[in-house]
């Protein structure tokens, strides 16, 4: 049972959520709530390191570092001055929004493969860190959409690599119990978390236990969303790295299905908030109502 939760739930609730988000108490300071560093963004995309940043803040963290390049640096600072650049002492990272990895720098490579080999703290892999995810020995969440599933699944001796035809779409064009199937065994394979994006969000663990998130809106299919679902995921990761840290015990994979299901609720939810009775939001939207969903959650 992850982090003593229910073996199984059909679907993520409000109540749910509410159990594994952290609300401060008076012997709370910024580093027991919770320090999530990203490596986010590039030249190519330099706008996911301001919404992975955005959505990280929003969820509710002690502290965001990032730590990516410098020509971008600026941008970060400019949305949220807050922000502390460079890496450093963290409880969760969040890897890859915002990169490429046919065209990623040396340096992005070289930095997410030492993240997600060295020390044991646990990561949040999206987007251009998804080829790497098979390399890593820490406790981790991958979350692509439906286009990316196969950059977690070919390094796992999944699927063909050389053939133009994506032997994944049937199966995940078919029913819910098959895409459900292939999420879990992808799971499985990799021994970490898989959040699979979508109007049903899928999350499994290696352990078996799986989940379903639907408290988002077709309002949400809007480029940057993800972003800010990354580092959603990793401020909730932090917080309960951080408790963890502070009682002295380290986390287990299986604790991070309930975390990575709880970060697509406040997503999902936030997405819903913004759209009101139903208009076009922006990504950044979506991360300015991660506060009211959070609140949603705990009644805060
Ligand atoms: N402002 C910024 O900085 C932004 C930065 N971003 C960053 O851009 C990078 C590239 O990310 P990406 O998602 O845009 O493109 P990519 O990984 O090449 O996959 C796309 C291919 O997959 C397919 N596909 C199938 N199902 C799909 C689905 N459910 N959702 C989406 N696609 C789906 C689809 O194929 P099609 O259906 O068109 O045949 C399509 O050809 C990444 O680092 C990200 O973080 C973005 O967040 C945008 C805002
Ligand atoms: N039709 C939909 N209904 C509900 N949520 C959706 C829908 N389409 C996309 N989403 C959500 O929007 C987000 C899109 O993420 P992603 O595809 O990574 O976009 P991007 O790479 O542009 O940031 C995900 O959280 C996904 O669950």
């Amino acid at each position: 049972m992850p982090g003593g939760h229910a073996w199984h739930s059909a679907e993520w609730t409000a109540e749910d959520a509410a159990g594994v988000l952290r609300v401060p108490t008076a012997a709370d300071h910024k580093y027991s709530r919770g320090v999530v560093a990203l490596r986010t963004g590039s030249l190519e995309y330099p706008g996911a390191s301001v919404l992975s940043t955005e959505g990280a803040w929003r969820t509710g963290v002690g502290m965001v570092r990032w730590d990516g390049p410098d020509a971008i640096a600026g941008l970060v600072l400019q949305r949220r001055p807050e922000t502390v650049l460079g890496a450093g002492r963290a409880d969760a990272w969040v890897l890859g929004s915002g990169i490429d990895a046919r065209t990623r720098s040396e340096d992005d490579s070289t930095r997410m493969r030492k993240t997600l080999r060295d020390g044991s703290t646990p990561a949040v892999v999206d987007a251009g860190a998804l080829d790497l995810a098979a390399e890593a020995s820490v406790p981790l969440i991958v979350t692509p959409h439906e286009g990316e599933l196969r950059e977690v699944r070919i390094p796992l001796g999944f699927g063909i690599d050389d053939v133009d035809e994506d032997p994944l779409a049937p199966r995940l064009s078919g029913d819910f119990r098959e895409r459900v199937l292939v999420v879990r065994e992808t799971a499985v394979a990799l021994g970490g978390v898989v959040l699979l994006k979508g109007a049903t969000t899928i999350v499994a663990t290696p352990g078996g236990w799986w989940t379903a998130v639907r408290s988002g809106t077709p309002w949400l299919a809007a480029a940057g969303t993800g972003d800010v679902l990354a580092g959603a995921a990793g401020a909730v990761l932090a917080g309960v790295a951080a408790a963890a840290r502070v009682d002295g015990r380290e986390i287990d994979v299986e604790e991070l299905g309930p975390v990575a299901a709880t970060a697509a609720w406040l997503h999902g939810t936030a997405g819903r908030l913004a759209a009101g009775s139903g208009h076009p939001i922006t990504a950044l939207d979506v991360a300015e109502a991660l506060p009211q969903a959070f609140a949603a959650a705990t009644g805060t």
